[in-house]
């Protein structure tokens, strides 16, 4: 939260106390699990792959499961219109009803990575949360497109394939407050500070940042995230494909609110599960108070 002001400069970040979270009081620790999928060009195999590593989280006692982006579709363009899936129509949408019917079975919360999807003729890049009950209880599409050109290093351009996302997206689920951002959103610190303005507890971030970005920028930017906010920073890629096309750097991280990493991993199919203790968002928040030395009144005018 903001420290008070009367400028009206910076309202927009003060809250309305029904807007700010109170996390269920019985809740102050559980496990998240990361599953760094391997994907591939068969979408049948990616849901099985990627179920059967939800399974494999829960068993090692996760109640919140992450996904990576774009987990069901190689992360090319050749793919993306090809396996797009439309959530409106879920008996038409297998990726929609595995979610569903792995977060019922289990009894847990699934940020479900992300997956091409079309809606009223265009492609987003989406991902979709499923409560415990195998409700779907929110969906964020990716605000900023991946769009880069680095010459004699890397050229990407999301922008040809998929609409803009127009909302950030926060949930409330049965292990608190959650913001999500696909990948690229993990460069914009506004979005993350207006989650952490409005309660979130965890910011997710599905990912797939390719080699050449990665190595340089992709804990830097988590631990970034987390410690500007205070807050857990949890974040899932898929596992790298020496033969595809984009080269994914992979190492999906559990980063803690002082920007400490809690657990990490390499580029090779896993899945990572490490605890999240509310109590230390807190202490944090407590001995470094960045919201009331925060002067607004400085950047902000
Ligand atoms: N998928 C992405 O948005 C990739 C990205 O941001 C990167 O740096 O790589």
């Amino acid at each position: 939260m903001m420290a008070s002001s009367t400028s009206s400069s910076i309202e927009h970040t003060m809250l309305a106390a029904s807007e700010q979270l109170q996390v269920p009081s019985s809740i102050t620790k559980f496990k998240i699990g990361l599953c760094q999928l391997s994907v591939t060009s068969e979408k049948n195999q990616n849901l099985a792959c990627a179920h059967n590593s939800i399974k494999a989280a829960v068993k090692c006692g996760a109640s919140l499961v992450v996904l990576p982006e774009m987990w069901n579709c190689p992360y090319s363009n050749d793919y993306f219109a090809k396996f797009a899936e439309d959530f409106e129509n879920e008996d038409a949408s297998p990726t929609f009803s595995m979610l569903s019917e792995a977060a019922c079975s289990h009894g847990i919360t699934i940020v479900g990575g992300s997956v091409p999807e079309s809606s009223d003729g265009q492609l987003y890049n989406t991902s979709c949360v499923f409560g415990p009950d195998g409700k779907l209880k929110a969906k964020h599409r990716k605000i900023h497109l991946f769009d880069i050109e680095i010459p004699g290093d890397i050229t990407f351009k999301e922008s040809d394939f998929f609409a803009a996302g127009d909302k950030p997206t926060i949930v409330d689920t049965d292990v608190g407050r959650i913001g999500i951002g696909i990948c690229h959103d993990i460069r914009f610190p506004e979005l993350a500070a207006l989650y952490r303005a409005k309660g979130a507890r965890i910011i997710c971030y599905p990912g797939a940042f390719n080699i050449s970005t990665g190595e340089l920028l992709w804990e830097v930017m988590q631990r970034a995230r987390a410690a500007d906010n205070q807050l857990f920073v949890a974040s899932c890629s898929p596992s790298r494909d020496s033969s595809g096309s984009y080269a994914i750097w992979g190492h999906s991280t559990l980063v803690g609110p002082s920007g400490e990493i809690i657990a990490t991993s390499g580029h090779e199919e896993t899945v990572v599960v490490a605890e999240i203790d509310y109590s230390k968002i807190e202490l944090q928040r407590k001995g470094l108070p960045l919201d009331k030395q925060k002067r607004a009144d400085i950047y902000l005018s």
